[in-house]
C-alpha cells in the first residue's frame, strides 16, 4: 500500500511500559479523551455505588468483598403498609444478598447460597437507540423469573461447624431472601428468619442455628432435595453428568428433554436407590445397608485409620488378592472359562482370610482397604444394575459422600455395571454430586425460579476463591482481594505444591483381580478431588442460544480438543512462557503500583495453579478445550481485578490507524468493485496480524512500526491463501455474469482486535457492505480481553472513522452510533440522514478472546434474526472456535493463523498463512 504514509509512529514496543505506568495519572487519562469520555458515560448509571470504582465500561468494581450493605435511599414499601410483614422495595440496593441453603449430613455440611449481583448493563442512549431498532423491548428484562447473580458450593466438615456459622454470619447469610421480582428486606432482629435445610444437622443442630444465628431452620426432606438437586443440576449444567471407565473421564450430553426415567443412587452412610420419573416424582425402589459407612466403619475397626480419605488413600497402594479369593485360587490359576470367569476374578470377597493361617496383623492395611472397597461398590454397582433392569432403565447416576469424585471408585461401579449388564447400562456420576441435597434444599425456597434456568443461562467459573492443599474439604472462599493475595503469599512461603501429590499405585498392583481388570491410571487415582471440580456458577438469564446456528445440540464451539495430552501441555507451554509479559501489562495498566505488583504476582500464581491442575486432571473443571483455557486467564485477571491490561496499547494502535484511514478510504473508492473487494478481504487478513496474545506477533512488534508491519503484511497477501474462497464469496458479492446478487439484508461482523484490525480491517469491509445496502451490525466483546476491542470502545472509534467518512456518518448516525459526536464535524456538514441503512454495535456477551455462540447476549441474539450474514474474524472466533461451526445463513470466517502448531494442524500450511472460507446458508 504505497499510498499510506509511514506518519511519525512510535515502533510498537517503544515505551510502552512509561506509558502505561502513566496511566494511573488522571492527567494523561484525560488527554487521551478516550478512557474519560467512557467513564462520563458510565456516570447515568443509576447504581449508586458508594465506595466503589467503576471500570471501563461503567461497571462497578468491588474492591472488598465486605459484608453486604444494605442500601436504604428511595426505599417504599409495596402494598399495603398496614401489613405486619409488607415489601420493601430497595430500588437502590447494589451489593451482594444472598440466601442460603444447607445438607448438614454426618461427616460434611454443604452449603449452596446465592449472591446476587448488580445489573451491570449501563443503559446509555446508543444502546437504547440500538435496542428499539433491533425490536428489544427495555423492559424484557421483567420477562425474566429470576434475577441474575451467582450460585456457590462451600463444604465444611460437620465437626467443624462453627467455622461453618461463623461463615455464614460474616456474609450474612441468613438475612438475605428474594422472591423473584423484589428484595424483601429483613426486621433488624430477623426473629423470623428461616433458611432451609436438610440432612440429619437440620434436627440435632436446629437449636444451635437458632442459638449462634437467631434463625430458625425449615426442614426439607432428604430424598425430596436429593432429586430435586440432581434433576435441576442434570438440566441446567452442560458437563455434570460424566462416565468413568478405566481411569478415563467423559462427559455425558444429556437431553433435558429426555432426561426421565433414571435411577438415582445416593450412597451415604447406606445406599438409597430412587427412580425418578420427573420433577417431583420418584420412588425409593430399593436400598442396601452396605454402603459408605459400611466401608468406613468397618475400615476403620480393621485399619485402625483416622478418617475416611485416609482410608481411601490406603487403598490406592492396595492389592487385594492377598485377602480376596479369586477364580483362579480356586481352579490352580486357571480361568473358568466355561461360565466367562477370569482367573483374577474375585471369587470371595475377604475369602482367603479362611484359609490362611493369618491374623488381622500380618494383613496389610493397604490390601484391605482396597479388599473393603471393592466389595462394597461391585455390590452397590450390581444392586443397582438389577433395579435398572427391573424397571427398563438404561442410565443409572451415582451420587453421595462415598463416591467423592475418587477416581477408583468411580471406575469399580462402573465396571460392575458394565459387567453385569454386559454394556446394556451406564453409570454415570454427577461433577456436584456431593451438593445434590443442598441444591434441592435451595430449589425448595418458592419462586425463585431456578426450574426455569437452561443450560444457556448459566457459566460455570473457577475463581481462585479459597485455600485448598489439595484433596482436603476446605474452609469459606476467600471473598477479599487482599486475603486472596495473602493467602497465595503464605502459600508460597510455606514451599507447598499447589495441587496435592498424588498417590501412586504401585505398578501391578492396584486393581489387579476384578471382575476383569478395573486398571484406574495413577493420575487419576485422587481422593475427593470434587473439592476442586465445582466452580461458582453465575446465573445470567440475558444470555441465548445464537440463532443463526445451523444445529445447536451439534454444535461444538472449541476447534482443540486438549484431552489429547500433547495438545493440552503444548498449550499449556505457549500460556506459560506468556505470562511474565502478560504480567508486566497488567501491572502496568494498573499503574505499576506496590499494590498492582502484589496482585499481579497472585495473578500468576492463581492462573499456574489452575494450568497445573488442569495438566493433572484435564476434566477437572468440565470438558477441556483451548477457548476455556483462554477463557480462565481473562477471568483470573479479572479476579485480581485487571481490568483491561492492555488499554494504553489499544489506545495508541486505533489512534495510529486512525490517522492512516482517510488514505485508505481515498485508495479503495479509486479502485473498481473487484479490486476493492480484494483489497478490502486482503485487508481483514493483513490487519489480523496485530495480536497480542500471540507469541510470534508480539516478537514482530519489536522490529518495526505499526505501519511498518502492517506494509510488510498486506505486501505477504499473494492468493491463493492456504483456505481461498474468495472467488466464491465474491460472486455472491458482485455477480456473475454481468447478474448483480441481492444484498444481503443484514451482516453481522464479529470484531476482534483493537487497532489496525478494526480500523483498517473491518471497518472498511463494514463501509463496503453499508455502500450495497446492507445493515451492517458490529460485534464485539463485553468486556477486554487482550486487545481485542469491546463494544463500549467501538462508538468512539466509529465516530473518529465517520469524520472521514459520509457513508460511516451517515449508517452510524442511522445505526444511533453517534449520539451527540457527529452533529457539526461532518464533511459536509449535512446532517444525518435516517433513510441510510444503520451501523450498530452490540456486545457478545463475553470476555474472552474466543466465543461460544451457545451463550450469547439478548441483544445479539436479537441482531441475528433478520441477518443473512456472519462474518467471524480473527483466530479466536474464526479458528480456535467455530472453524467447524455450520449457520443457518451464510458465514464467512477470516483470520490470520498466528501460531506455526495450529497452522499445521489445522489447514496443514505455515505461521501467517491466512483463512478465508466462505461458507453457503445451510
Ligand atoms: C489469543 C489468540 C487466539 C488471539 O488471536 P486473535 O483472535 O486476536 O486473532 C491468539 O493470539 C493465540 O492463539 N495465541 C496463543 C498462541 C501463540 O502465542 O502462538
Ligand atoms: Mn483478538
Amino acid at each position: 500500500m504505497a499510498g499510506l504514509n509511514g506518519d511519525p509512529f512510535l515502533r510498537i514496543d517503544d515505551n510502552i511500559e512509561k506509558l502505561q505506568y502513566n496511566n494511573n495519572s488522571k492527567e494523561v487519562i484525560d488527554k487521551e479523551g478516550l478512557v474519560v469520555r467512557i467513564g462520563e458515560d458510565s456516570s447515568n448509571n443509576k447504581n449508586n455505588n458508594q465506595g466503589g470504582e467503576k471500570d471501563m465500561a461503567g461497571n462497578s468494581i468491588h474492591r472488598s468483598g465486605s459484608r453486604p450493605q444494605l442500601d436504604l435511599s428511595k426505599a417504599e414499601i409495596q402494598g399495603n403498609s398496614e401489613e405486619r410483614d409488607p415489601t420493601i422495595l430497595l430500588p437502590n440496593q447494589t451489593d451482594d444478598i444472598s440466601h442460603l441453603a444447607l445438607d448438614i449430613g454426618g461427616s460434611l455440611i454443604k452449603l449452596v447460597y446465592f449472591s446476587r449481583h448488580e445489573d451491570q448493563s449501563v443503559d446509555d442512549k446508543r444502546k437504547k437507540t440500538v435496542k428499539e431498532r433491533l425490536g428489544i423491548s427495555n423492559g424484557n428484562r421483567r420477562n425474566f423469573p429470576i434475577l441474575g447473580g451467582r450460585l456457590h458450593f462451600v463444604k465444611f466438615e460437620t465437626s467443624k461447624l462453627n467455622e461453618c456459622l461463623d461463615f455464614i454470619s460474616s456474609k450474612q447469610l441468613h438475612r438475605g431472601r428474594i422472591d423473584s421480582h423484589h428484595w424483601n428486606s429483613e426486621a433488624p432482629a430477623n426473629e423470623n428468619a428461616v433458611i432451609k435445610a436438610t440432612g440429619g444437622g437440620a434436627y440435632k443442630f436446629a437449636d444451635l442455628f437458632k442459638e449462634r444465628l437467631g434463625v430458625s431452620i425449615d426442614k426439607e426432606d432428604e430424598m425430596d432435595c436429593l432429586v430435586a438437586g440432581a434433576n435441576f443440576l442434570l438440566k441446567a449444567i452442560r458437563h455434570e453428568a460424566f462416565t468413568h471407565m478405566e481411569g478415563h473421564k467423559e462427559f455425558v450430553q444429556i437431553d433435558h428433554n429426555d432426561l426421565f426415567p433414571y435411577l438415582l443412587v445416593n450412597i451415604g452412610s447406606g445406599v438409597s436407590i430412587i427412580k425418578v420419573d420427573g420433577d417431583g416424582k420418584f420412588q425409593r425402589v430399593s436400598g442396601t445397608n452396605v454402603g459408605g459407612g459400611t466401608y468406613w466403619g468397618l475400615g476403620r475397626l480393621l485399619t485402625k485409620c483416622n478418617s475416611f480419605d485416609e482410608l481411601l488413600e490406603l487403598s490406592q497402594r492396595g492389592d487385594n488378592r492377598t485377602i480376596d479369593m479369586l477364580v483362579g485360587d480356586i481352579y490352580g490359576g486357571m480361568d473358568y472359562s466355561k461360565i466367562g470367569l477370569s482367573a483374577s476374578t474375585i471369587a470371595s470377597s475377604f475369602g482367603k482370610a479362611i484359609s490362611d493361617k493369618k491374623e488381622l496383623q500380618d494383613y496389610r492395611p493397604e490390601d484391605i482397604s482396597l479388599s473393603l472397597l471393592r466389595m462394597i461398590s461391585y455390590n452397590i454397582g450390581q444392586i443397582s444394575y438389577l433395579n435398572a433392569l427391573r424397571f427398563g432403565l438404561k442410565r443409572i447416576f451415582f451420587g453421595g459422600f462415598f463416591i467423592r469424585g475418587h477416581a477408583y471408585t468411580m471406575d469399580t461401579i462402573s465396571f460392575a455395571v458394565h459387567f453385569w449388564s454386559k454394556g446394556e447400562a451406564q453409570a454415570m456420576f454427577l461433577r456436584h454430586e456431593g451438593f445434590l441435597g443442598a441444591v434441592g434444599a435451595f430449589m425448595s425456597y418458592q419462586k425463585h425460579g431456578l426450574d426455569d434456568l437452561m443450560v444457556h443461562h448459566l457459566v460455570e467459573r473457577f475463581p481462585m476463591g479459597a485455600p485448598y492443599t489439595g484433596g482436603k474439604i476446605h474452609g469459606p472462599p476467600l471473598g477479599d482481594l487482599n486475603e486472596k493475595i495473602s493467602w497465595m503469599e503464605k502459600f508460597v512461603l510455606k514451599g507447598t505444591e499447589i495441587t496435592a501429590p498424588v498417590p501412586m499405585a504401585p505398578p501391578g498392583t492396584t486393581g489387579l483381580g476384578g471382575f476383569e481388570v478395573p486398571s484406574s491410571r495413577g493420575a487419576t487415582l485422587r481422593s475427593d478431588a470434587s473439592a476442586l471440580n465445582v466452580g461458582v456458577l453465575h446465573l445470567v438469564p440475558t444470555l441465548e442460544v445464537f440463532p443463526l446456528l445451523a444445529d445447536p445440540k451439534m454444535y461444538e464451539p472449541n476447534t482443540i480438543d486438549l484431552s489429547d495430552h500433547k495438545e493440552l501441555e503444548y498449550w499449556f507451554t505457549v500460556l506459560s512462557e506468556h505470562l511474565p509479559d502478560l504480567v508486566d501489562k497488567a501491572v502496568a495498566s494498573e499503574g505499576g503500583t506496590d499494590d498492582a505488583k502484589r496482585r499481579g504476582d497472585a495473578f500468576a500464581r492463581a492462573f499456574s495453579a489452575h494450568l497445573a491442575r488442569l495438566m493433572e486432571e484435564p476434566a477437572a473443571y468440565g470438558k477441556l478445550g483451548l477457548a476455556n483455557l483462554l477463557e480462565l486467564r481473562e477471568e483470573c485477571l479479572r479476579e485480581f481485578q485487571f481490568l483491561d491490561a492492555y488499554r494504553s496499547i489499544k489506545q495508541r494502535e486505533n489512534e495510529a490507524s486512525l490517522a492512516v484511514l482517510p488514505d485508505l478510504l481515498l485508495e479503495l473508492d479509486h479502485m473498481d468493485e473487484e479490486t476493492r473487494l480484494l483489497t478490502l478481504i486482503e485487508g481483514v487478513l493483513a490487519a489480523n496480524i496485530f495480536d497480542w496474545g500471540s507469541r510470534a506477533c508480539v516478537d514482530l512488534y519489536h522490529k518495526g512500526t505499526i505501519i511498518e508491519i502492517y506494509r510488510m503484511s498486506r505486501n505477504k497477501m499473494q492468493r491463493p491463501w492456504r483456505v481461498d474462497d474468495f472467488d466464491l464469496f465474491k460472486e455472491r458479492m458482485l455477480g456473475s455474469e454481468g447478474k448483480k446478487p441481492r444484498p444481503h439484508k443484514r451482516a453481522l461482523l464479529f470484531v476482534d482486535n483493537s487497532g489496525a484490525d478494526i480500523v483498517l480491517g473491518m471497518l472498511p469491509l463494514a463501509r463496503e457492505l453499508l455502500r450495497c445496502g446492507t445493515e451492517v451490525v458490529l460485534v464485539a466483546n463485553s468486556l477486554p480481553a487482550l486487545n481485542d476491542v469491546t463494544a463500549m470502545e467501538l462508538p468512539d472509534i466509529v465516530a473518529e472513522a465517520a469524520k472521514h467518512c459520509d457513508i460511516l456518518r451517515r449508517a452510524a448516525e442511522a445505526g444511533g452510533l453517534l449520539v451527540d459526536a457527529m452533529n457539526n464535524n461532518t464533511l459536509d456538514g449535512s446532517r444525518g440522514n435516517s433513510s441510510s441503512v444503520p451501523l450498530m454495535v452490540v456486545e457478545n456477551g463475553c470476555g474472552s478472546p474466543c466465543i461460544d455462540l451457545r451463550q450469547v447476549s439478548s441483544e445479539l441474539a436479537a441482531a441475528a434474526k433478520h441477518a443473512d450474514l456472519v462474518i467471524l474474524e480473527g483466530m479466536g472466533r474464526a479458528l480456535h472456535t467455530n472453524f467447524n461451526a455450520r449457520f443457518k445463513c451464510e458465514a464467512l470466517k477470516l483470520a490470520m493463523v498466528k501460531n506455526q502448531r495450529l497452522a499445521e494442524k489445522l489447514i496443514k500450511g505455515k505461521i501467517y498463512d491466512c483463512v478465508c472460507r466462505y461458507e453457503p446458508a445451510t
